[in-house]
């Protein structure tokens, strides 16, 4: 039996991950560094995902896992030596503790078997972020001699999600799940996965990815955060609003003429990127989930000012862009430790100073001017 360890025990690491490997039949050990994530999996030793496919929606238990704590260095080590290959999803900002907590069994399988290989695989919606990891995990090892071995035999690849995973909570053991599109993964890899569906190797993921979160989780989030202020709590719900739908269409169309004049793709090329499939009773996802933190999500490259610097580049259009930021700086979702952050500054430093720090651009920019406007009147939006 192929072993795989699933790093991140919360929305994805069970209800994509865990639901994906358990179906081809892989032996899985889910590690997580938050002790009710790990009790709740060991409640029933089972838990369900609600599965929306293209054409039917089905329940399906997972069972025969077993969901350890990251440091319970005793339990976890045989299951570590014995996978080769590692899933991790986490969010960005955790990826330099998992490296310290996975540290000792790296430092482990040399002592015991240095010819092991292994692959990790990180899902996360932020690109061009794996060198920073691999350094990260590299830092962590015990002294050169591991290092040099890591080198050789330990790949950190980045992939594409195109699968929204949702549940009342990282703890929750029912989860509901869209499959439609395939995990795309940068290769190459060390380990064999290809009996396992939905994952899918390729080339020229770190353009692919950028695509994708333009294209994909740009309006995404500016469904989130203005269903949010329309007094919405579920993306699918929040669609249907027609000013929401107006302001999702504008960000889209910006997003794809920015795309097709920055990379070396056409509209055909992208179109998988671009839209995902859709689902039978499309899943209910809340807005809690896709507008979490806003402060990554509104970041300098990130899903909605890195289209508007595009934009500028070319001298395109990005007045959608320019609402759904605003949209992003007014959201106050009081269980959103993020959202709650920017709310504090904008009472503390101002409008500006807050778009300013945040975007990272001078108070000057026309940018931040702009998205303090629409801020200031939001009814201006649509
Ligand atoms: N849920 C989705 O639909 C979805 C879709 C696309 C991408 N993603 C990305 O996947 C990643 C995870 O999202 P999620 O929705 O599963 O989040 P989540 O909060 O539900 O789960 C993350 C889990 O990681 C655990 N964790 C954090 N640091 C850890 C560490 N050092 N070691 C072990 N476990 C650790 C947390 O305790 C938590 O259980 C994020 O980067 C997110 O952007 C999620
Ligand atoms: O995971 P985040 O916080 O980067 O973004 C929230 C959603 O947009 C995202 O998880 C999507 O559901 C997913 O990327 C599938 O397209």
């Amino acid at each position: 039996m192929k072993n795989v360890i699933i790093v991140g025990a919360g929305r994805l690491g069970k209800g994509f991950m865990g639901e994906t490997f358990y179906n081809a039949g892989w032996n899985i050990t889910f590690l997580d560094q938050d002790p009710q994530v790990i009790d709740e999996l060991n409640r029933n030793h089972s838990y369900n995902v609600t599965v929306h496919t293209t054409d039917r929606v089905f329940t399906n238990e997972v069972k025969n896992y077993q969901a350890l704590l990251i440091n319970e260095h005793a339990k976890v080590l045989d299951y570590f030596l014995q996978a080769d290959l590692l899933m991790l999803p986490l969010y960005p900002q955790d990826f330099l503790s998992a490296a310290r907590d996975l540290a000792f069994y790296f430092d482990q399988q040399f002592e015991v078997d240095p010819s092991a290989k292994k692959t990790l695989i990180c899902l996360t919606n932020k690109n061009h972020i794996i060198p920073k990891i691999t350094a990260a995990f590299r830092a962590s090892l015990k002294d050169e001699q591991v290092k040099k071995w890591f080198d050789q035999n330990v790949v950190i690849r980045d992939s594409i999600v195109r699968r929204s995973t949702d549940a009342t909570s990282n703890y929750s053991t029912d989860l509901v799940t869209t499959a439609v599109a395939s995990l795309i993964i940068q290769g190459p890899v060390f380990s064999d996965f290809s009996d396992v569906k939905w994952l899918d190797v390729r080339d020229n993921v770190e353009m692919l990815k950028d695509i994708k979160v333009f294209t994909i989780n740009g309006p995404h989030a500016t469904t989130a955060y203005y269903g949010y202020l329309l007094g919405y709590d579920d993306i699918a719900k929040a669609e249907t609003d027609p000013k929401v739908a107006q302001l999702i269409k504008e960000v889209h169309d910006e997003t794809i003429e920015a795309v097709l004049y920055e990379y070396p793709v056409t509209r055909d090329q992208i179109r998988e990127l671009e839209y995902l499939p859709a689902a039978k009773d499309e899943m209910s996802d809340s807005i809690y989930r896709v507008g979490f933190d806003p402060i990554r999500k509104v970041g300098k490259n990130d899903r909605l000012m890195g289209v508007i610097s595009l934009c500028e580049k070319y001298k395109l259009k990005y007045d959608g862009h320019v609402k759904a930021v605003a949209c992003a700086f007014a959201y106050d979702e009081p269980k959103d430790v993020k959202a709650q952050q920017i709310q504090q500054d904008l009472k503390n430093l101002g409008v500006v100073s807050t778009i300013a720090k945040y975007i990272e651009r001078p108070a000057e920019d026309p940018v931040v001017q702009q998205i303090a406007e629409y801020y200031h009147d939001l009814s201006k939006v649509n």
